[in-house]
């Protein structure tokens, strides 16, 4: 059959009257979410459009990142873990996202970012309290960053809500311990506001859940869950240092930083230590 036109007629039966409906964009509030992209550049810059979409969309993956941890570490203090590797595994593709992004990015030249860099002034990554947030759910606490939110007792409250709690790594080792593995007591009530340290005891419990996963399934799957997290995590964590790079070179970061050296750093910090640790042993009887 052909057409002269190009055109497809509507259904009958598709709605259109939707004064005073829900509608897609009244569902989605896509009029404040599409009137958010406000270029501050003056004359206005071609690609600070890109600047700030990109960061909006990463912002947007970590809220659902954060509403999937936060749920997934109910679900483990209630022993659900069906529960918890359902949201985990959204978690690393939402993750993969993020990292895939970086591309996009990259597209952007480190000329035509220097047009707008100053227009950005202290601003930085660094103040993200969704990207604080998650790092404090996944057990990377620190007070001091408390600080920077000073100057917004809401986003505070917030951040200091994650600080005080277990983190997704505490609440593994709870899991772990209610369920005959041999997790020393001093890790399953401590002060969790501070990073959890690196604990030699708890390498022969992982060894015995990797070297007999078969018996230890759902235990062995968790930790393999975390490990998942972590590595994809770290990447999103190098291609930023890398991007980041390519189109500031070595200047110091908006947020006062050193800039890529301080993003450096980052890439030796660890979640769950001793997940890694344990591989060292496995097989050496
Ligand atoms: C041209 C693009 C970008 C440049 C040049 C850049 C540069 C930097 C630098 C230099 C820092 C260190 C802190 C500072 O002194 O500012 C930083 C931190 C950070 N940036 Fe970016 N960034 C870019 C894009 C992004 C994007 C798209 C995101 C996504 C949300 C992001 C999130 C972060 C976060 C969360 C931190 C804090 C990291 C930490 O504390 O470990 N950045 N960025
Ligand atoms: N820290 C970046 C500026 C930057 O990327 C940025 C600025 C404002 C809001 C978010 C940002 N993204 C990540 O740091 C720089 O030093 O150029």
């Amino acid at each position: 059959m052909t057409s002269d036109t190009n055109e497809r007629a509507l259904e009958t039966g598709i709605h259109t009257d939707l004064a005073g409906r829900m509608s897609y964009g009244g569902y989605l509030r896509l009029d404040r979410l599409l009137d958010a992209q406000q270029p501050v550049s003056d004359p206005p810059e071609h690609d600070e459009m890109l600047f700030i979409v990109q960061h909006q969309v990463s912002e947007l993956w970590l809220k659902l990142i954060i509403h999937e941890l936060k749920a997934a570490i109910v679900h483990l203090r209630a022993d659900d873990l069906g529960a918890c590797q359902k949201g985990f595994a959204r978690c690393k593709q939402v993750l993969r996202q993020l990292t895939e992004m970086w591309s996009v990015l990259e597209t952007l030249t480190p000329a035509d970012y220097m047009k707008f860099r100053d227009t950005l002034g202290p601003s930085s990554g660094f103040q993200s309290l969704q990207y604080r947030e998650m790092e404090f759910l996944l057990g990377n606490k620190n007070a001091g960053m408390l600080q920077v939110f000073a100057h917004d007792p809401a986003a505070e409250a917030t951040l200091r809500a994650a600080l005080e709690g277990p983190s997704l790594y505490d609440e593994a080792l709870r899991y772990l311990a209610r369920h005959g593995h041999d997790v020393p007591a001093h890790l399953l009530e401590r002060d969790w506001t501070r990073s959890h340290v690196s604990d030699p005891a708890l390498l022969p419990v992982l060894e015995r859940i990797y070297e007999e996963s078969g018996e230890n399934w759902q235990a062995y799957h968790l930790c393999e869950d975390l490990v998942d997290l972590e590595s994809q995590f770290q990447l999103w964590r190098f291609r930023h240092m890398r991007t980041v790079m390519r189109i500031i070179g070595f200047k110091r970061g908006t947020g006062g930083s050193s800039g890529v050296d301080f993003l450096k750093k980052a890439l030796d910090l660890t979640f769950f230590p001793e997940l890694f640790e344990v591989r060292t042993r496995i097989g050496m009887g």
